[in-house]
């Protein structure tokens, strides 16, 4: 038997014990993958998605990616006990053993496909799986020691989640559920560099070759941007040409699109400028809740009111008294 398993005897030992492996799956992370999942069963459900659903797929879907983040854990613990912001976490402090890490990954991710397989389907529980496996074996493993474009080509792994709910809802995917995916592909650069902007000096440390290490700071700043202007439109494919929601959601998309867009811009003209990286990294996470807040609450007043998204802004204006 695990040691700390043995020497967790007391409740405050339990306590620690299991916030430990809490802090292991990387939870606040895994609040917002919950978020994209939901939002897409919600549009794929067409605004009636059944909440015994919903349930099981979130708790899946908590227990894949808590899984994935916890064999990352695992798998970078050396570089983990240098960089001043995850030298405290469980692995490289030995309050955890790699062994224990293993098990109880292994565990959430057994936990999560079966409830998976057997709760919605098997396309996904085998996408959930997919999103674990691109993680550790693309990001973690291949790319992130050894590219610039590590978090660009290994961000695929965390626009997996919306795939998982929308087959868990259909039982397929279809090319809604791959605009929702290219959504949080394009926006994860733009949400990383700006973080990887501020602690570069830790990813030096390190020898990791994240983009503005190797690139610098004006470089990583106009990409941002590019990324940003890519996202804008591709948030909009959701109604014209997929017409899965209607206006109001994309109303949201372009009032975010426009705040995101500016606080990128602003970036470039002072890349160096730490407070700016740090209102966009925290501004690419408010984005990402409220558009996926904005498409799940279109779809169920559309549902709610009996639309259909190619028809809410012509019904809607006729319902509009000078019309
Ligand atoms: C390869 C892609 C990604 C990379 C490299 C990345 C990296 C990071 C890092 C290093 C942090 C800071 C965490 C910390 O301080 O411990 C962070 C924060 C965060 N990330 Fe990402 N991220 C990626 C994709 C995503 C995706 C797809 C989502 C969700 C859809 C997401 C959601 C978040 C959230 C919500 C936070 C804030 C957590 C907090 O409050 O500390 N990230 N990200
Ligand atoms: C469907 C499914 C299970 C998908 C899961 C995919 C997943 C967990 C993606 C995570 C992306 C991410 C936050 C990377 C940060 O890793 P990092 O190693 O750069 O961060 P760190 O420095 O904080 O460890």
């Amino acid at each position: 038997m695990p040691e700390t398993i043995l020497t967790a005897t007391t409740p405050r030992a339990w306590q620690s014990l299991l916030a430990d492996y809490w802090q292991l799956t990387k939870p606040r992370l895994i609040l917002l993958f919950l978020i994209t999942t939901a939002a897409a069963m919600v549009v794929a459900s067409e605004g009636t998605v059944s909440p015994w659903l919903l349930l099981v797929t979130l708790l899946s879907g908590a227990c894949a990616a808590g899984a994935a983040n916890t064999i990352n854990c695992l798998y970078d613990r050396d570089i983990d006990a240098i960089m001043e912001r995850t030298r405290h976490r469980p692995l490289p402090s030995g309050r955890v053993s790699p062994l224990e890490a293993l098990l109880f990954a292994l565990t959430l991710a057994a936990i999560a496909f079966i409830l998976l397989a057997v709760f919605a389907n098997l396309l996904s529980a085998c996408l959930a799986m997919a999103g674990i496996a691109v993680y550790v074996g693309v990001y973690t493993h291949w790319l992130k020691r050894s590219s610039p474009q590590n978090i660009v080509i290994g961000g695929a792994a965390g626009a997996i989640p919306p795939l998982v709910g929308w087959a868990a809802v259909t039982g397929e995917l279809s090319w809604a559920a791959w605009v929702l995916f290219a959504i949080i592909f394009i926006w994860t650069p733009p949400h990383f560099w700006p973080l990887a902007m501020l602690i570069q000096d830790d990813y030096a440390r390190v020898n990791v070759p994240m983009l503005p290490v190797v690139d610098g700071d004006a470089t990583t700043a106009r990409q941002i941007f590019l990324y940003t202007l890519a996202l804008v439109p591709t948030s909009l494919l959701l109604i014209y040409p997929c017409g899965v929601v209607g206006w109001g959601y994309g109303l949201a998309a372009i009032a975010l699109g426009g705040g995101f867009l500016y606080r990128a811009w602003h970036l470039t003209q002072v890349p160096s400028d730490k407070e700016r990286a740090r209102s966009l990294f925290k501004f690419s996470i408010l984005y990402m809740m409220l558009l996926c807040g904005a498409m799940a609450l279109d779809r169920m007043l559309l549902a709610q009111l009996d639309l259909s998204p190619a028809t809410e802004l012509q019904t809607l204006t006729c319902l509009l008294p000078w019309s």
